[in-house]
């Protein structure tokens, strides 16, 4: 496939993946030509300045912040993809403002954090790590006093979306009764019972779970009044995003021993990689599992994870496919054998479709196949023709006041190129 990005001087087709991203994925953008760097741990946004320039796929996970600065300093890049579920890190606005599309995989860690949660829930119910640490330092100390079973247990979760909602059928096999609050209308699965409130959750449950996304909005989601309006003797989780909870707020909840325990996988300021040193006012409380976010982290997931980002990153390349796309709205067309595609993403103003119609029918250009969706403010259109696209015509295009971004790819075999 020939990718003719318009204003690109030709040259090697570059892909950065930060923070470890599976080999598969490096394989995926290789084979579809791509020159691949990768990087173990994140960047900061100067280090990420610094290497972006000439990039065109960027791949990264939850830890390295894609603001508009980056993005303003990349003008080559394409297409972004989180090799995560979350892009609360990205700034979509300005990438989709670039014509950047953002694709993540939102379903492909979702089991891996399940799992975690519910080992997490019993060590606490059993209190096992201290149990654990008590034996590694040599004391015998077999007592049942504050150890449960999980069976008959209500689990509170909070955002019943992928996690929760998976997270709610494994407890409900365990014989825990499950309560969760949404903000969202959602299906309660099983048996489990919607709250019309977060007090009211927190109030009737004895174990709390946080799985809410990480829309700015949920920042301090969980302070002094949540912790407070837990019940005695509960317990708290949070495997969502760091910025949702106060730490000092659960570090006084949990030494006052108003909470029992603690599983936090996600921090306000996590460190970028392996070597950083980890800071947190939880460290060394008892009866509180502190993981280095991990709960997508098992080798199932990433490996299932690189090939679905790299596979949707590579299918946009090459045939601007954006189905899942985070930003973009979602169009597939099935690509001819052979053929040149128009790929344009626009502004949602009235009569672009006329407009780009009328442009297309003034060189005398038949189009064989042609879809347009449109996502809030933001529109895109695929277009095939049989022969190449008149380089008048995409200036033309290009010149127009609702264009964001015009790509001609070329269908049908052969190396990418720019
Ligand atoms: N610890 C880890 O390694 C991992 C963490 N995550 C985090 O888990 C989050 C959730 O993942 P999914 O379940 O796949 O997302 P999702 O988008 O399917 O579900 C999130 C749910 O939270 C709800 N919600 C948002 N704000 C809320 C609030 N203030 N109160 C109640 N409900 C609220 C939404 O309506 C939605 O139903 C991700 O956005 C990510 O931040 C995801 C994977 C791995
Ligand atoms: O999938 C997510 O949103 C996660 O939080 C997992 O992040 P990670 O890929 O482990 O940096």
């Amino acid at each position: 496939m020939t990718d003719g990005d318009r204003g690109h001087e030709a040259g090697p087709r570059r892909a950065l993946l930060l923070e470890n991203i599976h080999p598969d994925a490096v394989a995926v953008l290789e084979g579809a030509g791509f020159e691949v760097e990768t990087e173990r741990g994140a960047l900061s946004e100067d280090q990420l300045i610094e290497r972006v320039a000439d990039v065109s796929v960027l791949g990264i996970r939850s830890r390295t912040q894609v603001t508009r600065r980056v993005l303003e300093a990349a003008p080559r890049l394409t297409v972004l993809g989180a090799f995560c579920i979350g892009t609360n890190q990205i700034d979509l606005p300005a990438a989709t403002e670039r014509g950047v599309a953002v694709f993540n995989a939102p379903f492909s860690n979702t089991r891996s954090v399940v799992e975690l949660a519910i080992c997490e829930i019993i060590a606490l119910t059993r209190q096992l790590t201290d149990k654990n640490a008590k034996m590694h330092a040599g004391v015998w100390d077999k007592s049942a006093t504050g150890a449960h079973e999980v069976r008959g247990r209500r689990l509170g979760i909070v955002g019943y979306g992928n996690i929760g909602s998976q997270l709610s059928v494994v407890a409900e096999a365990m014989g825990m009764q499950v309560l969760f609050y949404d903000t969202a209308e959602k299906l309660a699965i099983g048996n489990a019972r919607p709250c019309g409130s977060l007090h009211e959750l927190l109030e009737s449950v004895d174990i709390v779970t946080l799985h809410v996304d990480g829309r700015p909005a949920n920042r301090q989601l969980f302070g002094e009044e949540e912790f407070a309006r837990m019940r005695p003797g509960s317990i708290f989780l949070n495997l969502s995003r760091g910025f949702v909870v106060d730490h000092e707020a659960l570090r006084r909840h949990l030494v006052s021993g108003h909470l029992a325990g603690a599983a936090i996988d996600v921090f306000p300021k996590e460190p970028a990689g392996p070597g950083e040193p980890f800071e947190s006012e939880l460290r060394g409380l008892p009866n509180v599992i502190l993981t280095p976010h991990i709960g997508g982290s098992t080798e199932e997931a990433q490996q299932d994870i690189g090939g679905f980002v790299a596979g949707k990153l590579v299918r946009y390349l090459t045939e601007g496919t954006t189905t899942l796309s985070v930003n973009l709205p979602g169009l597939s067309l099935p690509a001819p054998d052979s053929g040149c595609r128009l790929l344009y993403v626009h502004r949602n103003v009235p009569g672009v479709l006329g407009r780009v119609n009328s442009l297309i029918g003034s060189f005398g250009v038949n189009v064989d196949g042609e879809v347009l969706g449109t996502k809030g403010d933001i529109g895109y259109l695929i277009a095939d023709i049989s022969c190449g696209w008149p380089d008048e015509l995409l200036d033309q295009l290009a010149d127009l006041d609702c264009t964001i971004a015009v790509r001609v790819v070329t269908l049908g075999s052969g190396p990418a190129d720019s």
